[in-house]
């Protein structure tokens, strides 16, 4: 374990130079390391109502952090009696707005206002705060502390990517670097056999091998690597990555041996930051692993049973990213031997399925989760949208970890993604026949002419045209689509879908192809560019989702000025406001950015359809208000990486969770 004896002396290097852990302890001092690091998000906004008390807390808290250096001029003698006494109550005021965790940790820090009554709003301080543009090109003035952030992940666009948490891993990176940090993001080399391998190829061998000690052997990885917009591109290399298919299957279904697959990730992941010299340096092990999925969830546990013990990664702390629930990575008990981990620890990764689980009378329910065993190990859980972190912790969407998520309640919290707005930006997308934007809304047209061409669908500007694009999964509500088809055909209209998955999904809708030739187009297969097309040439696209963490669809439509017909769940929710044609004052073009429906049923789907094309229809005006309000929102990766940065900050404020 030549990394780890090496790291260690990363460590006492690194831990000689810091003081943080001895005092880190004290609420104040962290309440005030928050404040000094430059935590305006958790401060209330000075306004012309400042109190002298709010005025003395924060001369305090300066006086404090800066000695007598900068901004801390002593307190004079005349009224050093008096300013004690303000100091003692500052204290206790500081005290008293210090939130507290179960645990005894700092989770928030707000100042009291004059009256001393603390509002609803001041105590809730674990809801990150959506920050506004105004704010944030304040902040670019400002000095950030900036973080060693590595991002460990299943799939990085790119270089590889089968849904979402590839977009959601090739973007946030970039965003996170472009504001100062440095950033590294492992994830496998996948190589396929096929031209696609081409998007490794600007990546070099870092020519270095290590030993990672799991399944009862000894793995041998080899990292390559390239620097692109800002961020280490780490590319774990070794032969169960080298087969054709996908990154986690083949036509013949899931890979058996994801686990092995997975385990070797979060291993190589723990060892890149202690091993690479990337531009000259190593990241070293005072940093921040932000771990996405059950893929790259063993990583908190390592950090923990693995490293800490040794004296490694004391500094470290780790967030998890959760983009779908609904994958877990379980696997029976029995290949808890094979993670790499000491035994006593395998009560983290324990799950027992419920008797109604199980498969026969001799099953003992007996398994490991991998994203159980992040759940309970890591500093702090995200997920991709506010309304899905609340999902997860009811029985409905937690799906069986709903109760150790609610536990964790503290240090749960919500980010709605951003989009690449590079790579999806209809004045500039190279796949698209006509560039168009908010301005001027002629290419779409276009757009739609060119898709019905390619499509052999009737060419008429004049029928709405509905999408769908997704992978062909029960999570993305094909179901509904499936029993409202007839209806929906009933219409004049012309329906696309793109996707790719469950091949009965597949065949129902090369079937729904044949059936209705004149309206229906199901494009079987992962195709980028086509996506694109679609987003563009659409009216309308369709997500009735049975849930959706996030969501990216629906933003790029609204970027793409095709409006959004969505199931009122989790981030569609969030993103999509509901159509309301009422709203005085706003000339007949009403208010909102799409349709949402709620129940999950044919029926409300139909309804929110029928208006849908009713205002395609009738009410021009209104559609196209509907457009630009939907193309103008800001859905930039700015605002999520800023609220990244702050349950970064928070993190960092509390000792390792274990
Ligand atoms: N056949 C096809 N051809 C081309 N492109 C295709 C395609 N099928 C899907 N895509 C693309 O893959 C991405 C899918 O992203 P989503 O967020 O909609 O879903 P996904 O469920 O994979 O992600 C999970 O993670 C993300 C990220 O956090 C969450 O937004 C989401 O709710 C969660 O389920 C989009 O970029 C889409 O265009």
């Amino acid at each position: 374990m030549e990394s780890l004896e090496l790291s260690r002396l990363l460590f006492l290097t690194s831990s000689s130079s810091s003081s943080s852990s001895s005092w880190s302890s004290l609420p104040i001092a962290k309440a005030m390391m928050r404040h000094q690091l430059g935590f305006r998000c958790l401060l209330k906004k000075a306004t012309a109502t400042t109190t002298r008390n709010n005025a003395n807390a924060n001369l305090h808290l300066t006086r404090s952090f800066s000695g007598n250096k900068e901004g801390g001029a002593a307190p004079t003698a005349s009224h050093g009696e008096e300013e004690d006494e303000d100091e003692q109550q500052d204290e206790r005021a500081l005290f008293l707005a210090t939130e507290i965790d179960d645990f005894g940790s700092v989770v928030g820090f707000n100042l009291i206002p004059e009256s001393g009554r603390i509002s609803e709003e001041d105590i809730t301080s674990n809801e990150i705060e959506e920050p506004n543009a105004e704010d944030v090109e304040e902040e670019k003035d400002q000095t950030r502390v900036s973080y060693t952030i590595v991002f460990v992940t299943s799939e990085a666009a790119p270089f590889s990517k089968t849904g979402g948490l590839g977009d959601v891993c090739g973007s946030l990176p970039i965003a996170l670097a472009a504001r100062g940090h440095r950033v590294m993001v492992v994830s496998p080399m996948y190589i396929h056999g096929t031209p696609q391998d081409e998007k490794f190829s600007g990546a070099v061998d870092m020519d270095r091998r290590i030993k990672l000690f799991c399944f009862g052997g000894v793995q041998e990885v080899s990292f390559f690597h390239e620097f692109r917009e800002g961020v280490d591109w780490v590319f774990v290399d070794h032969l169960s990555f080298h087969r054709p298919g996908t990154p986690y299957g083949d036509q013949f279904g899931t890979f058996g041996d994801n686990q092995f697959r997975f385990t070797l990730l979060s291993h190589a992941a723990c060892e890149a930051p202690l091993v690479l010299p990337l531009g000259g340096f190593t990241y070293g092990d005072k940093c921040l692993f932000l771990v996405n999925d059950w893929h790259a969830s063993l990583v908190p546990i390592l950090l923990a049973a693995k490293y800490r013990p040794h004296g490694v990664y004391k500094d470290a702390r780790s967030i998890l990213v959760i983009h779908n629930i609904a994958h877990q990575g379980v696997e029976p008990a029995i290949t808890y031997s094979n993670l790499g981990l000491p035994p006593e620890w395998y009560g983290a990764l324990e799950w027992v399925f419920p008797n109604w689980a199980r498969m026969h009378a001799l099953d003992t329910g007996e398994a490991v989760n991998f994203l159980k065993g992040a759940i309970v190990t890591a500093d702090r859980i995200l997920t991709v949208s506010k309304g899905y972190s609340w999902e997860i912790t009811t029985s409905e969407g937690g799906n069986g970890l709903h109760e150790l998520l609610s536990s964790r309640k503290s240090v749960l919290g919500g980010i709605t993604n951003g989009i690449d707005e590079t790579e999806w930006n209809p004045s500039t997308d190279e796949h698209i026949a006509c560039n168009y934007s908010v301005d001027n809304l002629s290419g779409k047209v276009k757009c739609k002419l060119s898709l019905q061409e390619e499509l052999g669908l009737a060419v008429r500007p004049d029928v709405p045209m509905i999408g769908f694009i997704g992978r062909l999964d029960y999570q993305k509500g094909i179901d509904l689509i499936r029993m409202a088809i007839p209806e929906i055909m009933e219409n004049d209209v012309q329906f696309v879908m793109l996707g790719s998955g469950n091949p009965v999904y597949e065949e129902w809708m090369r079937e729904t192809e044949s059936a209705y030739r004149d309206k229906f187009r199901g494009w079987v297969g992962f195709n980028v560019p086509i996506s694109h097309k679609i987003t563009a040439g659409c009216d309308i696209l369709l997500m009735p989702s049975t849930f959706e963490p996030c969501g990216l669809n629906q933003l790029y439509a609204m970027r793409y000025g095709t409006i959004p017909v969505v199931h009122e769940t989790g981030g569609l929710r969030d993103t999509v406001q509901n159509f309301n044609p009422y709203v005085e004052g706003t000339n007949g073009e009403g208010q909102g950015t799409g349709w949402t429906f709620s129940p999950l049923t044919k029926e409300s789907m139909l309804v929110a359809l029928k208006y849908a094309l009713r205002t395609y229809n009738e009410h021009k005006p209104s559609w196209k208000a509907l457009m630009k309000r939907g193309m103008t929102r800001d859905f930039t990766w700015v605002n999520a990486a800023t609220q990244y940065e702050q349950v970064i900050e928070w993190a960092f404020m509390d000792p390792p969770y274990c």
